[in-house]
């Protein structure tokens, strides 16, 4: 089986919860960034380990957080020594309106995965109004309304993050094989 770990950050709580079935699906283990943009040691080393790294973040004023992107900056000392390298990666955002621009966080977490090495896996399931909803092959997409809590995140949205946990999971432990 794989290791895989699921890395985030969630200003109020909904990337969290998308977090949750993505690491559900994957049997992963979650790793949160917290307010300040920081992990731990402990869990700088569990990523080093991993087979499978899964980035989330919420997308606030079309891009990853800030917290996320610190996060992703700290990466570099990993970069500097290829220390990703093919490790297996996935993404995952959620926002508050229909499109958001969540494709630029997407986006963004792919140009990390590949300036790492790492081998990207995108969201293939077929948009059938209910999972892959938001229609997004690149990574997972979820969005509920601005002042809805995080429990109302459509029950689609949550099934395509797990169905996707457990595609990269897969993924990560046939080439471990
Ligand atoms: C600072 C900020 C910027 C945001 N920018 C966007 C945006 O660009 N597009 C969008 O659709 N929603 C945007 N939102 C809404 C969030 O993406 C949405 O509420 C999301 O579910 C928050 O996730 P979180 O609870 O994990 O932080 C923004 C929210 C905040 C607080």
């Amino acid at each position: 089986m794989a290791k895989v770990a699921v890395v985030f950050h969630s200003g109020y709580g909904h990337t969290q919860r998308v977090a949750q079935f993505v690491a559900e699906g994957a049997s992963a283990e979650l790793i949160t960034i917290d307010a300040n943009g920081d992990i731990t040691d402990a869990q700088w080393a569990t990523l080093d380990a991993a087979d499978a790294v899964i980035f989330g973040s919420p997308t606030y004023m079309g891009m990853a957080s800030w917290q996320f992107k610190k996060f992703a900056d700290a990466s570099s000392k990993r970069w500097f020594t290829s220390a990703w390298k093919d490790k297996v990666a996935g993404g995952f955002t959620i926002s508050a309106s229909p499109s958001g621009d969540k494709l630029s966080t997407i986006q963004y977490f792919i140009t990390l995965s590949q300036q790492h090495g790492m081998i990207w896996v995108g969201q293939p399931a077929m948009n059938d109004g209910i999972i892959n909803r938001i229609g997004s092959n690149s990574g997972v997409m979820a969005q509920v309304g601005p002042t809805s809590p995080a429990e109302d995140i459509p029950q689609g949205d949550l099934d395509t993050a797990k169905a996707y946990g457990a595609r990269v999971a897969s993924i990560a432990a046939k080439l471990k094989a």
